[in-house]
């Protein structure tokens, strides 16, 4: 199945800020990026894909179900990466209990220590909290975590901005096999070299790029 937004625009509550007419589609087995400059909507786009915000027209579909807004909750076949892994990570977990937590609310099973080896975090990590790793060993321990949780789409906004070029590669190494495996990667960023180099297909917020 297919996560499309069809002509979605957003209006941004009182004013200042209207996506253009946007269409995107993530497919299963492929990576596109999404790319343009700093405060041009794709975090917002992001969010209308992920069904945290509503938008003004057009739609969006997962396998040509609407999806809709749910308050802070995403659907189950979609994950969100965030690009700050401290703001996304309770500190009082482990990396251990944060990446399976999610997963075993939904009686989805686990290994914590594969999906650690898959991402490149040493399992040695897993019994620390944030505060005691780095931001690239987090942010891998976030795509474990949302890894964990089985999703069809997963939609990465600037996972890798903050990070060393290791964890960079590392991060986009699992993304790359993952999406060889069937998942639908959303890659969004505004480093169009980076989306290149990653991507199967490269759009922007309300244009394609050539
Ligand atoms: N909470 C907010 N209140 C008002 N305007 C906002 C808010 N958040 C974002 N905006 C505006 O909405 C527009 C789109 O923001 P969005 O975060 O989608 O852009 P972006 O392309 O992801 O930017 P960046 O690359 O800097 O993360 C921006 O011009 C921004 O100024």
């Amino acid at each position: 199945m297919t996560l499309v937004a069809d002509q979605v625009t957003y209006c941004r509550p009182g004013g200042g800020f209207t996506l253009a007419p946007t269409d995107l589609t993530v497919r299963p087995g492929q990576i596109t990026a999404l790319v343009g400059p700093s405060g041009c909507g794709k975090t917002t786009v992001a969010h209308l894909l992920a069904g945290l915000l509503e938008p003004h027209s057009g739609s969006v579909t997962a396998g040509g179900v609407r999806v809709r807004r749910r308050r802070g909750r995403l659907p189950g076949h979609t994950a969100l990466l965030d690009q700050d892994p401290r703001a996304a990570s309770d500190p009082h977990l482990t990396l251990r209990r944060a990446i399976t937590l999610p997963a075993s609310l939904r009686g989805i099973p686990v290994d914590p220590d594969a999906l650690a080896e898959e991402v490149g975090l040493d399992p040695v990590l897993l019994d620390r909290r944030p505060a005691e790793v780095s931001g690239g060993q987090l942010q891998r321990a976030c795509v474990a975590r949302a890894l964990a949780q089985g999703p069809r789409f997963l939609i990465a906004d600037e996972a890798t901005a903050h990070l060393d070029p290791l964890s960079t590669a590392a991060i986009a190494r699992t993304l790359r096999r993952r999406a060889d495996g069937g998942l639908g990667v959303l890659a969004i960023t505004h480093d169009l070299r980076l989306a290149e180099s990653w991507a199967d297909e490269v759009v922007a917020p309300g244009a394609h790029v050539p």
